[in-house]
């Protein structure tokens, strides 16, 4: 039986949100983030945050922080790696991964991605609802590390293009609203109103 450990992916820019780090924002008397592990801490066997930049503004969560090892913002997959690289050095085999900007992401999300893989007959797979994949939320196994490292390395960006290049499983999550993720000022008016 798999064991994933989570990692919350925290890493990006947040243009739309002005900048900084928009998992802190203040959102229904915690933060953001603080809604995100609520939800991810029961389903995993381990959290880490993935997330670049200052380090100590996440201290207070107690969760291992780790950065990109590429350089240069590359996107999610980025994320993955780094938590991947994480992930076996801790001997675990596969990671799931959140993002932190999605506070009312599935409960169910880890055992219906290890269902979904087992099901295909694989260890790779992402979420998806009606609306489309979700390529930040899925299960990831540490064997194929190098391998995204190296599609990293050449320039590879677009998480979907390897994820069905590796036969990735989907998920399929009956609400597409579960996935709502907060990018603007006004996403975030939204997500209070949601609470
Ligand atoms: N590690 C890492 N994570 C990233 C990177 N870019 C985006 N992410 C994460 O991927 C998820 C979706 O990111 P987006 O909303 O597309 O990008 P963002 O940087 O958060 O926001 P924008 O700059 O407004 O697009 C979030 O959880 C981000 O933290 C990156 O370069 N590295």
């Amino acid at each position: 039986m798999i064991q994933p450990l989570g990692v919350i992916l925290a890493g990006g820019q947040a243009s739309r949100m002005g900048g900084g780090d928009k998992a802190l924002l203040p959102l229904g008397g915690g933060t953001i983030l603080s809604h995100v592990i609520d939800r991810f801490a029961p389903q995993t066997a381990g959290l880490a945050l993935n997330a670049n930049g200052d380090a100590a503004r996440f201290a207070p969560f107690g969760l291992p922080v780790i950065a990109d090892s590429i350089t240069g913002f590359a996107g999610p997959l980025s994320g993955v790696l780094a938590g991947l690289d994480w992930a076996a050095s801790q001997g675990a085999s596969h990671i799931v991964t959140a993002a932190a900007d999605t506070p009312f992401f599935p409960c169910d999300l880890v055992p219906q991605l290890m269902l979904a893989a087992e099901n295909a007959g694989t260890d790779l797979a992402l979420a998806a609802s009606p609306g489309g994949r979700q390529p930040t939320f899925g299960l990831w196994p540490t064997a194929l590390r190098d391998d995204l490292r190296a599609a990293l390395n050449g320039g590879l960006r677009k998480v979907v293009l390897w994820t069905d290049e590796h036969g990735a499983a989907t998920a399929n999550f009956p609400d597409d609203m579960a996935f709502f993720n907060v990018n603007t000022p006004e996403d975030l008016a939204g997500a209070q109103a949601m609470l």
